[in-house]
């Protein structure tokens, strides 16, 4: 059998309301997620057992061990062919972009198509990561529950510019900060006409953990006030518990022109531009044909 390449995107929460929370602790969400075209890569290469490798741009600090996500979702299927797992890890961690959760559901995809089998689902996956469910096929969605109930939304695609100043930002520590966890859920989802439309309504819709990821992390505000800066640029916010933020921009160029802007002023931040919408292996193949 030849390798097998899955691609694992970013994650951004264009909106993340949090509406309440259940007896465990977990928080109640309504969140409407978007894919971008920047993401990690994994290479799954028919092996005796599992293995994994980690390399790349932001490979520093990411376990190699039995404690990455890719391991403990390959982990899943049980005794059975194996592979050794390369992951190219192009995502900061830690960074609310599901970088794990996105590498898990990728690892989910590859070893379900190495073994002929459909990709394990239900509440092991949710246990991974609330945002494993959402990554599994990596196109825009309404998330509800703690992030497992999942409808899908047609968005028109999003001009972009992601964010991160390298600070980790933990997402238990900022539920923990959260000031109301019993918010208002997002508006009706209405049917949008272009970018602008749909722009215009998240402008209404909020991130309901950016005041306290903020309050934890400061450079946040920089962040934002650096991408509200950028000419074309319409609106700015965090996406998950942070520390990345994103720019949403009136065209494509503009995004590519501020992203260039935006990582010469600020080098040691990480950045990337690209559409936000359909990243799913279905949305590729109709833009090869
Ligand atoms: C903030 C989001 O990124 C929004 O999409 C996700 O809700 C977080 O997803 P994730 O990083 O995959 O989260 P998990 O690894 O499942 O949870 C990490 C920790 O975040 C908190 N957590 C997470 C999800 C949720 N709905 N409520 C929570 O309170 C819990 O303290 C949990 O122990
Ligand atoms: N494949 C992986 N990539 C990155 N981090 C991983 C991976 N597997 C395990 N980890 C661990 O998980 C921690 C959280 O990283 P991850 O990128 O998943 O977080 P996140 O940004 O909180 O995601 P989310 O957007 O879902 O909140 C890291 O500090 C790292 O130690």
């Amino acid at each position: 059998m030849p390798e097998i390449e899955v691609f694992a995107p970013a994650k951004v929460n264009l909106a993340l309301h949090v509406t309440g929370q259940r007896a465990d602790g977990y928080h109640l969400l309504d969140s409407l997620v978007a894919f971008a075209p920047a993401g990690d890569r994994l290479r799954l290469a028919p092996a005796d057992a599992m293995a994994l490798t980690v390399r790349g741009p932001e490979s520093r600090g990411v376990p190699e061990g039995p404690e990455n996500l890719v391991l403990k979702a390959a982990a899943l299927y049980g005794p059975g062919p194996a592979a050794a797992i390369h992951l190219q890890k192009c995502l900061p961690a830690a960074s609310g972009i599901g970088g794990g959760s996105s590498d898990a559901a990728a690892a989910l995809r590859g070893m379900a198509a190495l073994r002929g089998v459909a990709p394990a689902a239900g509440a092991a996956v949710v246990k991974l990561g609330a945002d494993v469910p959402m990554c599994l096929d990596p196109r825009p969605a309404r998330t509800r529950g703690i992030g497992e109930e999942l409808s899908p939304v047609t968005l028109p695609p999003l001009p972009s510019v992601l964010v991160n100043p390298r600070v980790e930002v933990s997402t238990p520590a900022v539920f923990k900060a959260l000031a109301s966890k019993d918010n208002a859920p997002m508006d009706e989802i209405p049917a949008f006409a272009n970018a602008a439309d749909c722009i215009g309504w998240l402008a209404r819709q909020r991130n309901d953990l950016q005041p306290a990821a903020v309050a934890l992390a400061p450079v946040i505000a920089e962040v934002l006030g650096a991408l509200e800066a950028l000419p074309g640029c319409l609106l700015v916010r965090m996406s998950g518990s942070g520390a990345t933020c994103f720019g949403l921009f009136e065209s494509d160029e503009a995004a590519a022109a501020a992203q260039a802007r935006l990582a010469a002023a600020n080098p040691g931040w990480w950045s990337a531009h690209g559409p936000l919408g359909d990243q799913s292996e279905a949305a590729a193949a109709r833009r090869t044909l």
